[in-house]
């Protein structure tokens, strides 16, 4: 079998799908973007192609490391998402191939079911309470929401008691019936940290997520001998490489690769076993598309150390398009009291609704976050 072509589709609200033909009629899907750069990693996506056409698909390990290694230079947000997409693709025709979920070819399941979260609140967390009751009818009873607006490196302590306030709302209204991770999103900087996760430390949230941003890696060990709030990271991370060095000096209870950011099936597979062996959780980030989100659980159904997944239904990026409107087979994706059952059909276990993906992609958006000024005017973390 040989690889023959690679189409790249930009649609809402804001992914891109990558379709990878074969000259034997097998196709395979995968989701290779970067929220906000769609075309910089679609040109990334394109630039690989003398590296996989006339190929065969199945040899899915030389061509990741091909298109790792070749091009000389490696790694980063862009180059590892179009890897991620390419490689999803190929797991997705390996399955189909063979007539099995990707799962099975990795070792079969290690569990039943996987848990699932639910985003809430938005850009600047509001309506919290009532999104979170709407959630639980839906049977979700884990959430994750942004811990503050823009912070300054050095803010105030209102800024501080409004990030507590919320959460302490959350445990008023709610007690111990539902989880909830606060996602610092890179919103606060190292001075402000230790004040937040300090104040927030009694109402136990179940992580906080990005406590700093991922170039200040070294303070998650500092951060975590003053707290006992499981600290988390990794959607701003893309290969092994980077994640030894985070392993190694410790700090993280959790780990997010994205599936679409970190070389996709292949690495993600690395980085959750290498995280086992230092006893830290996987929990794959997903605020994404349904390819993406299948890839996700290829990899939690496999590895000992999943936790949570997360899913982008309903999230606040959400705007023009959902989770599974490219997708046939929706109901493979029911999420039953939190929980979601492995996807049954063979490859990645996703039917694309490819007609669907093409009219959409006809009105593709550049999709870009917003820009966040402080009140000196200058820029904020988003
Ligand atoms: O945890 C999450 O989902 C992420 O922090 C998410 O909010 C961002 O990755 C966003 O998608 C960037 O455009
Ligand atoms: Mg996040």
């Amino acid at each position: 079998m040989k690889i023959t072509k690679l189409t790249t589709y930009r649609v809402p609200p804001r992914w891109m799908l990558l379709k990878i033909e074969t000259d034997e009629g097998v196709v395979g899907w995968g989701e290779p973007v970067i929220e906000g750069r769609a075309r910089t990693v679609e040109t990334a996506v394109q630039e690989m192609e003398p590296y996989l056409i006339g190929q065969d698909p199945a040899r899915i390990n030389d061509l990741w490391q091909t298109m790792y290694r070749a091009g000389f230079y490696r790694g980063g947000a862009i180059l590892m998402s179009a890897i991620a997409g390419i490689d999803q693709a190929l797991w997705d025709i390996k399955g189909k191939v063979l007539g099995k979920p990707v799962y099975e070819l990795l070792g079969g399941l290690v569990r039943d079911r996987m848990k699932m979260y639910s985003w809430v609140g938005g850009d600047r967390p509001s309506d919290i309470i009532e999104q979170i009751r709407t959630l639980q009818k839906g049977g979700f009873n884990t959430f994750k929401m942004n811990g503050t607006e823009e912070l300054g490196m050095l803010d105030t302590s209102a800024k501080v008691d409004e990030a507590v306030r919320r959460v302490a709302e959350i445990r008023e209204a709610f007690g111990t019936t539902i989880e909830f991770g606060l996602d610092f999103h890179g919103r606060v900087a190292a001075p402000m940290a230790k004040t937040l996760l300090r104040e927030l430390e009694q109402f136990r949230p179940l992580f906080v997520e990005e406590p700093v941003l991922a170039e200040q890696a070294e303070y998650y060990p500092r951060l975590a001998e003053m707290t006992s709030i499981p600290l988390a990271a990794g959607e701003r991370m893309y290969s092994r490489f980077e994640f030894k060095n985070v392993f190694a000096a410790g700090g993280l209870s959790i780990v997010q690769p994205d599936l679409s950011h970190a070389g996709g099936i292949t690495e993600c597979l690395k980085i959750a076993s290498m995280a086992e062996a230092y006893d830290i959780t996987l929990a794959p980030h997903c605020p994404l598309g349904p390819v993406a989100l299948a890839a996700c659980l290829a990899v939690d159904f496999v590895s000992y150390n999943a936790v949570l997944q997360e899913q982008s239904m309903g999230i606040h990026y959400n705007k023009g398009g959902e989770l599974l409107d490219y997708v046939v087979n929706k109901e493979d994706f029911k999420i039953i009291d939190g929980y979601c059952n492995p996807l049954p059909k063979p490859g990645l276990g996703v039917e694309v609704d490819e007609e669907r993906v093409i009219e959409a992609a006809k009105n593709a958006p550049d999709w870009r976050n917003p820009v966040w000024r402080h009140e000196d005017g200058s820029v904020a973390e988003w």
